[in-house]
């Protein structure tokens, strides 16, 4: 039992050999991030690219290709409305269950109330009675990051708690959330403002910018980004100011038409003396209202470390700082938040350093804390510094993926087929970000070539793997790239615009994702289960440390193979 293999010895961790599939083969795992199944049509990038490696498995060897649900509850988001994300699929993917996640912890810590009796909020109101309270983060409906109707109940119980100066600080999405909709959530939080200052309550938003450009920087690609939040949140400083947010996002695309949401500079609200509304002083409180960790790890940092070299932050203020939820629970980020994470321990990667099994981990900057950090439950650092390796690519800087689609697959691809043919590691495990990173700019052309590169990459893959006479498996995280276009709910028909236009996708799907395994070093009968219609992916992990020739903890979703005679 993994509860056990927590409490107990060394004794508890040990994982009995599989009676039927042998170790030391091999094993490649390829995360194709944002990768879905859909219907084959002309905003399907990934039908429409050249992908003959992912074409080959599935219909070669339909016993060992299969879909897996990547959405909803399958992941511990709430409702099957909720798309996938790289979280949640990348928690599944590598603790093998299926925890509640943040989004659903939120929802049900709001509607107890119980989010106000907690450590975190006591701490927020050391800041009454003179203290502001400025809430930051993404305004959005996607449910990956933030939830609207989150903040919204937020905003409420902060001002019944007694709060009598609120300062929001927004980040428009256009990612997760249709591109151009910051202005429909901006009037909604304007109207919910404004009931607050009817109610006595001195409520504004204070500064604004796009979440790739301001503060949501992940994995340390990037410090600038976060620079720009601190200098418009803290300092009150930034290149455009305005009187209002509404004329900011209006003003700023009128500027430039190939603005959107997701790229909007940093600005700050003044009043009519040109004074911002709403710098971060000494005694303030501070809520970061993303329930998402990897996005927040760095604004966290900064608010939080008092040793901190990552940019001049010119100004520190003294304030009670609270995540809504913990970021990251191995370095205590940050200190005080509303609620708890999932605590996802015993995760596979833990287990198998305790059986030891060598991982080498790899992935670009972009998505280089999917398959190791998230991986491993959100928790920093490696279990074994001697049996596991995790590489880092660098990522491009500053540009939108649709200008260099290629990414760093290929650069991937040869750092894992060299670590399969170092004879060092006997799971090879990479993350190949392009039909996400790429999708989510919208550009559909851009993302076609950046799966057809994908492709490319998966065949070095395959054929290093051919090579040592391993195996592979191959699935995704979510889908993205699979569907570009805005459709019809009822009848899947594509939408257009007022312009005639078809309205552009950028976010994730609520699709299903292929899984594919094989390999020289696969048994001859070792093949997908028929008894599992609804396994997502939870069901993966059992299914590697299955083909790493191990029983899988008992407490892990099952594994999706069988062996035939
Ligand atoms: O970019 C991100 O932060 C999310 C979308 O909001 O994508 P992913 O879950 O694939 O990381
Ligand atoms: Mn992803
Ligand atoms: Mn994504």
């Amino acid at each position: 039992m993994a509860a056990a293999a927590a409490a107990g010895g060394e004794e508890e961790w040990k994982l009995p050999p599989h009676p039927k599939i042998p170790k030391g083969k091999k094993v490649t795992i390829i995360i194709l991030d944002g990768w879905g199944e859909n219907i084959p049509d002309r905003f399907n990038a990934i039908a429409v690219a050249e992908t003959p490696a992912m074409d080959h498995l599935k219909t070669t060897a339909p016993e060992r290709w299969r879909l897996l649900k990547a959405h909803g509850p399958a992941v511990g988001l709430p409702t099957e409305d909720d798309m996938g994300n790289s979280e949640v699929g990348h928690n599944a993917l590598g603790a093998g269950r299926i925890f509640k996640q943040g989004a659903a912890l939120v929802d049900t810590a709001i509607e107890t109330g119980l989010i106000y009796e907690g450590e975190g909020f006591k701490y927020l109101k050391e800041a009454q009675p003179n203290g502001t309270l400025h809430l930051l983060g993404l305004l959005s409906d996607g449910g990956v990051h933030s939830r609207y109707n989150q903040l919204q109940a937020l905003l409420k119980g902060c001002a019944d708690q007694g709060f009598k100066k609120i300062r929001v600080h927004v980040l428009t999405d256009g990612r997760d959330v249709r591109e151009g909709s910051s202005l429909d959530y901006v009037t909604t939080l304007e109207h919910d403002l404004e009931e607050l200052r009817k109610r006595g309550v001195d409520a504004q938003i204070a500064s604004g910018g796009g979440r790739m450009a301001v503060t949501m920087d992940r994995y340390e690609n990037d410090w600038g980004v976060v620079k720009r939040g601190w200098d418009a949140q803290v300092l009150g400083e930034a290149p455009h100011q305005f009187k209002s947010c509404l004329e900011a996002l209006k003003t700023l695309k009128e500027n430039d038409p190939k603005l959107n949401d997701q790229y909007y500079p940093p600005f700050v609200i003044v009043d009519d003396e040109g004074k911002p509304v709403g710098p971060i002083v000494d005694g303030d409180a501070l809520i970061t209202f993303n329930f998402r960790a990897d996005r927040m790890v760095m604004a966290a940092k900064a608010f939080e470390f008092e040793d901190f070299d990552k940019f001049d932050r010119v100004r520190v203020p003294k304030i009670k700082y609270v995540g809504m939820l913990e970021y990251d629970a191995e370095i205590k980020l940050p200190k005080h938040y509303l609620v708890a994470p999932p605590h996802i321990g015993e995760t596979s990667g833990e287990y198998l350093v305790h059986n030891g099994v060598r991982t080498f981990a790899c992935s670009e900057t972009v998505k280089f804390g999917h398959v190791t950090f998230v991986w491993n439950g959100n928790r920093s650092g490696q279990f074994s510094e001697t049996l596991e390796e995790y590489v880092e690519i660098p990522s491009d800087q500053g540009i939108s993926f649709n200008v260099k689609p290629e990414m760093k697959a290929i650069a991937i691809a040869e750092k894992a087929c060299e670590a399969l043919h170092s004879g060092k590691w006997d799971q090879v495990r990479v993350n190949l970000p392009n039909g996400d990173m790429v999708g989510h700019t919208g550009d559909l052309d851009a993302t076609i070539v950046g799966c057809t590169v994908v492709d490319k990459a998966i065949q070095l893959m395959l054929e290093a793997t051919e090579k040592v006479g391993g195996i592979f498996l191959i699935t995704a995280d979510h889908g993205n790239a699979e569907d570009m276009v805005k459709r019809n709910s009822k009848t899947g028909e594509p939408v257009k615009d007022k312009k005639g236009k078809y309205q552009i996708l950028t976010a994730h799907t609520c699709a299903p994702v292929p899984i594919a395994i094989g390999g020289p070093g696969l048994l001859k009968g070792a093949q997908f289960r028929t008894d599992l219609p609804t396994a997502g992916l939870a069901n993966v992990a059992a299914t590697f440390i299955n083909l790493l020739g191990f029983e899988a903890p008992k407490d892990y979703e099952p594994s999706l193979i069988e062996v035939v005679e």
